[in-house]
Order: structure tokens, then C-alpha cells, then sequence
């Protein structure tokens, strides 16, 4: 497996990211382009580029996620994968480069309106708020749902219950989908972090995405965590018919559970295809064992 092969030196050779954002606020392409009928894709990116003073992230990517497919980005470190997810969820404006997802075409994503794209995403390191529930965690994917003002919610008035009541809903059956009901009530901060990590993805999965961004969802994690995040990735995908863009460090986790590979090296796509094309592909080899005649992958 290359998971087995992949030595210190392929993932060590680029400086950790800094954290530092890229680009202004959101700017919405003004001229929508609706996708051709002949495709099935729900997420397309064309030539996108994006540079951090010297360093070109990522140069001329083209990307095609189907509906309903498990897509993996792969790649040593500091080959741009989550420049590219940055750039789907409108973290990252890119430099060059046009986005089209679900129909809709832009240079840059807007991320406030990311939810209302359908497109939820998890982050590399925790994002969640240990002082609370799970319940309260997951409840708070839902907050771009929310229509009821401020002053409905504290009167208590008809639409605010109404509106409570249906994210409650959503929020118990996101519980149960993820096995999370022993620990609902416990604060986020307590649990072991595998089972943050569920939660994490608990609280994308309850906003009902169509598309899911997974940035390293099984980083940290035991052998049984993983197969079990694994199970609950792909059943997002057979139950409720998410698309997953997935990256994962974990490549015999990858290859088990994508439908198709997109690998990059140093912020160019290098190989695209089936876990078992991209397996056997000189380039990817040479990317990760720095050989082409690498064995064991
Ligand atoms: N916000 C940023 N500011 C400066 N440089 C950045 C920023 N984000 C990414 N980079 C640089 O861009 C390159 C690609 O980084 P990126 O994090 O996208 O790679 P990666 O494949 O996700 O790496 P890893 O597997 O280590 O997370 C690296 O050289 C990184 O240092």
C-alpha cells in the first residue's frame, strides 16, 4: 500500500501552511453559468491557480466530481489539497481559475452563502466549541437555516417554536445516524478525540449538504476509528446521496473507500482516475517514494 511506503522525506519536504487567509471578502461572479446538460458533474474546477508569495499552491488544477461519487484528493505534504478545499468553501479566493458547483459558475466562492450552495464542510483541526453540548454543536450547522428574528426566538412566538422544533428534529436524527446519542448531552471538550471528530462531521451532515468537504477526517485517529469514520462517510453517500470531496493522509483508507483519486504534487494534478489506476501510476509513485520503480503501492 503507499500508505506503508510513504517515508518521512515525501512528507516532509514543504513548510507547514501559516493559517493566514488569502484574499478579501467574497465577491460573487456576476455572470451565472448554468452546466451543460450533457454533464453530471455537481462540482467542476477549471484551471484554478493560487499563489502565496512565491509559492504556487496550485497551478492549473482542473477537478470533476460527480453527484453521488466519494472523491479523494491525495498528495505529499504542501501539495495544495487544502489550498483546493479552501478554495471550494470560499476561504481561499483564487488567483486564476473559474469554480462551477451545483450549476452555478464562479471565480471566487462566496463563503457566506456557502451553506445555501449546499456545500458543508469539516476542517483539518477541530473547529468546535468545547464548552458545549454535541447536541449544541450539532445544532449550530443549522444556523443558516434559521428565518426567526431575535425577539420571535425570546417571546417564544409560533414561527420561533416551529423553527426550534424542526432543527431539533434534524439535530436527533443526525444523533442517531452517527451513533452519537450516549454522548449527547456531554459537553464537546470531554469526549475523546475521534469522537469529536464524529461531531465535527455530525454538524456538516445536519445542514443536509449535497456536497461535503472532508479536510482529514480520520488525521488522529486509531485504526477502529477510522474504519468506523470510514462507514459513516459512506453511508452519508448511500443513505442520503452526498457527494464527498475527501483528503486523507491514510492512503489504504483512501483507496477502500473513494470511487476515484485525484493526486497532486507540489500544486499540480499529477494523476486522476480509479484507486486502482492511480495505484499503479510512475508519476504518482515518483511522487511519494521518489522513484518509479517504488514497489509496495
Ligand atoms: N494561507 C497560506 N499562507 C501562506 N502559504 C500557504 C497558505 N496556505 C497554503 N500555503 C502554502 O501552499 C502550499 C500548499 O499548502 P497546502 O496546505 O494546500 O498543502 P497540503 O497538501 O494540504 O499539505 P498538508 O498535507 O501538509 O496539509 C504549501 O507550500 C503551503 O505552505
Amino acid at each position: 500500500m503507499i500508505g506503508a511506503s510513504l517515508g518521512a522525506a515525501a512528507y516532509e519536504r514543504a513548510p507547514e501552511i501559516s493559517g493566514i487567509l488569502a484574499g478579501a471578502g467574497p465577491v460573487e461572479d456576476t455572470r451565472p453559468a448554468r452546466l451543460s446538460a450533457k454533464t453530471d458533474a455537481i462540482l467542476t474546477l477549471s484551471g484554478i491557480g493560487i499563489a502565496f508569495g512565491g509559492v504556487k499552491a496550485l497551478s492549473d488544477v482542473d477537478l470533476e466530481v460527480k453527484g453521488g461519487e466519494i472523491r479523494a484528493v491525495i498528495g505529499p505534504n504542501g501539495a495544495g489539497k487544502s489550498s483546493l478545499i479552501n478554495i471550494i468553501s470560499g476561504l481561499y479566493h483564487a488567483d486564476r481559475g473559474r469554480i462551477a458547483i451545483d450549476g452555478q459558475s464562479f471565480s471566487r466562492v462566496p463563503a457566506s452563502r456557502l451553506a445555501r450552495l449546499g456545500v458543508a464542510r469539516t476542517f483539518q483541526n477541530l473547529a468546535l466549541f468545547g464548552g458545549l453540548s454535541v447536541r449544541d454543536n450539532i445544532a449550530s450547522g443549522r444556523v443558516h437555516t434559521r428565518r426567526a428574528s431575535f425577539v420571535e426566538h425570546i417571546a417564544g412566538l409560533p414561527r420561533a417554536r416551529r423553527e426550534d422544533a424542526r432543527i431539533a428534529e434534524k439535530v436527533d436524527r443526525t444523533i442517531a445516524f452517527l451513533h452519537l446519542d450516549t454522548v449527547a448531552d456531554r459537553l464537546v471538550a470531554t469526549l475523546p478525540y475521534g469522537l469529536q471528530k464524529r461531531v465535527e462531521l455530525a454538524r456538516a451532515l445536519v445542514a443536509e449538504p449535497k456536497i461535503l468537504l472532508l479536510d482529514e477526517p480520520m488525521a488522529g485517529m486509531t485504526a477502529t476509528e477510522k474504519a468506523e469514520m470510514a462507514g459513516f462517510v459512506r453511508a452519508a453517500r448511500d443513505r442520503h446521496g452526498v457527494t464527498i470531496i475527501l483528503i486523507e493522509h491514510d492512503i489504504g483508507v483512501v483507496m477502500g473507500l473513494s470511487d476515484r483519486v485525484a493526486v497532486l504534487d507540489y500544486g499540480r494534478k499529477i494523476a486522476d482516475g480509479t484507486p486502482a489506476e492511480v495505484r499503479t501510476d510512475p508519476a504518482v509513485i515518483r511522487a511519494y517514494i521518489g522513484t518509479a520503480d517504488g514497489e509496495g503501492i
